[in-house]
């Protein structure tokens, strides 16, 4: 396996030499999807109005649209969904309109009705200023405006303006993760039996590929073979995702044939083990003209600070955004003592409070007890003495 940095990175490196190769590697292909399909993806392109907000001069009240000063006769009435009218009001008159109902010409302003009072003869009065509760053509957008630059997630909100912009779809980037678990032992559903653990990665990877704008594919299951693993990860190639993430095989086993299976197939190795607990044995390559392989080791306390470390960083670079796990509030102090590492930078679940982080305890690099209750991990270098350290988040 060709060696860009060979030895252990140290954990701040190995975070940033995963975001260099996506950034290098990336940003993953465009699609144009459905607004259905687009939620969770990363805007490819800046998102224009194809039509101004409001499109024409509307009421934003239920009741008179009014021109000059009342008392006001009324004329008549228009709903919403109404096509917008050539006949202007004439000073003194009005017409009942509905709330988003295009006002006409000449309105001056809308009256409330419950600002209304009835004035006999079919005639309305009362106090109203000019302008107040209409919608001017385009006051919120204008044709053509740029609403949003690309980079931007699709989030719910999004999705609603794209569809009162007049979008039907978007072009989008989301990277694709394919998964592939290895391991004799491990079984994908029900109560394991004896000497038989049960898949605890595989169904971490939706959620945190999600949280980095990428899609998880559903696992392959491999068994400990290191023929099958090299094959595996060639069709896992040939399939086209952006990245392949390989579950367990990492450590120096007699069934852990990952780092063997990369040098049959002549990947670069980017990151060979991470100076970090737990975590250690995570390691990132690259397979010629192909994608970026993630190898979470199998410890799955161990895949979650791995997948926090090269994957999210990995996957949001290739989507074309921050990533996830740097979002505020970046540093915290904890609230009870933290032993460091003699050489390692320890990953310590926490749980945030204000500005506080509250170990959660109960850390094994074979469990997810702590990780499931926290809101993400405690940054402990060597040496560190604290109370306040880096936070990086986990999803929640
Ligand atoms: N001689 C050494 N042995 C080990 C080292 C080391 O440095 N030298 N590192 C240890 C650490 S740290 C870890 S983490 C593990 C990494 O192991 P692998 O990535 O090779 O994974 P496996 O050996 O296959 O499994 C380890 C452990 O995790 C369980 N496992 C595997 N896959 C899953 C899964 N999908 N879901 C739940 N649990 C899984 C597996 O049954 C083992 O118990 O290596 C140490 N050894
Ligand atoms: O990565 Mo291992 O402890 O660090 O389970």
């Amino acid at each position: 396996m060709a060696r860009r940095e060979g030895a252990t990175a140290a954990w701040d490196r190995a975070r940033a030499a995963a975001r260099e190769l996506g950034e290098r590697t990336g940003p993953s292909a465009p699609r144009r999807v459905p607004l259905a399909e687009a939620l969770g993806a990363t805007l490819a392109a800046d998102l224009p109005a194809l039509v101004g907000i409001p499109d024409c001069d509307t009421s934003a009240m239920d009741g008179y649209a009014v021109c000059g000063p009342g008392p006001w006769r009324v004329t008549g009435r228009v709903l919403a969904g109404a096509a917008p009218t050539a006949d202007a009001l004439a000073p003194g008159t009005a017409v009942e309109i509905a709330t988003g109902a295009p006002v006409p010409p000449g309105t001056t302003s809308v009256l409330p009705y419950e600002h209304a009072r009835e004035e006999g003869g079919g005639a309305v009065s009362g106090e109203t200023e000019p302008d107040r509760h209409v919608r001017r053509a385009g006051e919120d957008t204008r044709p053509g405006d740029v609403v949003l630059k690309q980079g931007a997630p699709v989030t719910p909100a999004v999705l609603g303006l794209a569809a009162s912009l007049g979008h039907d779809a978007l072009r989008v980037r989301r990277p694709v993760l394919a998964v592939l678990v290895t391991g004799d032992e491990v079984v994908r559903t029900g109560v394991p039996g004896p000497g038989r653990v049960r898949d605890a990665i595989g169904p971490m990877l939706p959620g945190l590929a999600d949280w980095a704008g990428a899609r998880a594919e559903p696992p392959v299951f491999l068994g400990d073979v290191r023929e099958g693993l090299a094959d595996a990860l060639r069709s896992a190639a040939g399939s086209g995702p952006d990245a392949v993430a390989v579950c367990g095989a990492s450590s120096k086993g007699p069934a852990d044939h990952l780092r063997s299976a990369l040098g049959d197939l002549g990947a670069e190795t980017v990151v060979d083990g991470v100076a970090c607990r737990p975590g250690h044995p995570q390691l990132l390559a690259r397979l010629p003209d192909g994608p970026a392989v993630v190898g979470l080791p199998g410890n799955p306390g161990a895949a979650l600070v791995a997948a926090v470390t090269l994957l999210a960083p990995l996957l949001s670079a290739l989507a074309g955004r921050p990533d996830p796990a740097a979002a505020a509030p970046g540093r915290a102090e904890l609230s009870a003592p933290v032993r460091p590492h003699p050489v390692d930078t320890r990953l310590v679940a926490v749980r945030l409070t204000g500005s506080a982080a509250e170990p959660v305890g109960h850390d094994r690099p074979g469990s997810l007890r702590s990780p499931a209750a926290a809101d993400g991990y405690a940054v402990i270098p060597p040496g560190w003495s604290g109370p306040l350290a880096e936070i990086v988040r986990l999803p929640r």
